[in-house]
């Protein structure tokens, strides 16, 4: 059984339809790429996993969302749903208080209060986003005064803090310089031991460096999903080849 599965899934913004018929099977532990040209659909079906599109003006879906074999649309409660599928957003969006408060902010909405204990969480969630050691010291700082790769750390610890089992990341590092980003994908690397990853990007070679499915999609059609190496090294579809050779897009 996959993590998460997607069933004739279609999209819509009033009359204008953003995803055609998706069908994609999304495994745990591993980290899916979503690639392809702007506006082919990419953030709109990432948004969909967690119902985010959902309060967007015009927009409408249809077809099935399975998390665990359960609809989410129908079987899960949307609370429920957001703590167990987080989201990564492109631009690093720390909330203006300390760090500390941005990680306990999930925990204390969920009900835990003990200082001792959400203390474990901010600690646990900072060290497994990899910037414990350069904020241990300075937990009372505003988050928004730490450098934006150090920010995009702090959210992803902050996804982690309510114990998730699938983060979405929408292109996370491409506001980041190459070091920052470089620490990211080590990072996504380790989570995905834990995790179900799935990232949208615009970087192919972040895709063929770190994950173990690809997605290519074009005008709203997914064109070819399959493992990262045989995408790249073998495509199918020629609007693939076009696509990873830099002939379009
Ligand atoms: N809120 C909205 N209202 C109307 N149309 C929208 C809205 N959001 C997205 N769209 C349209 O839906 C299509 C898919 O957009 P989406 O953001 O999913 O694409 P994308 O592949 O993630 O693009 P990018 O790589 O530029 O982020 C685009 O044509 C876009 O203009």
């Amino acid at each position: 059984m996959s993590k998460i599965e997607i069933k004739n899934f279609n999209s819509y913004y009033g009359d204008f339809k953003a995803i055609k018929n998706v069908n994609m099977n999304i495994e745990e532990n591993e980290i899916t790429a979503f690639i392809g040209p702007s506006g082919c659909g990419k953030s709109t079906l990432l948004r969909a996993i967690n119902r985010m599109n959902d309060l967007v003006e015009g927009y409408r879906k249809e077809g099935e969302i399975f998390l665990d074999n359960k609809e989410i649309w129908k079987d899960i409660d949307q609370y429920a749903l957001r703590k167990r599928v987080g989201m990564v957003f492109q631009k690093p969006n720390p909330f203006p208080m300390s760090i500390y408060d941005n990680i306990a902010y999930g925990p204390r909405t969920h009900g835990m209060k003990k200082g001792k204990e959400l203390d474990e969480v901010v600690e646990r969630s900072l060290k497994n986003a990899a910037i414990w050691d350069e904020v241990k010291d300075d937990l009372k700082k505003n988050a928004i005064q730490v450098s934006g790769g150090q920010q995009q750390r702090i959210c992803i610890a902050r996804a982690l803090a309510v114990d998730p089992e699938v983060i979405l990341l929408d292109e996370p590092t491409s506001a980041l310089d190459p070091i920052s980003t470089s620490k990211i994908e080590d990072l996504l690397f380790e989570l995905k031991k834990k995790y179900t990853i799935v990232i949208v990007t615009h970087n192919m070679q972040q895709a063929t460096r770190i994950s173990d499915k690809t997605g290519f999609f074009l005008l709203g059609d997914l064109v070819e999903y399959k493992k990262t190496d045989d995408l790249f090294s073998n495509p199918e579809d020629e609007r693939t080849e076009r696509y990873i050779t830099g002939r379009f897009g």
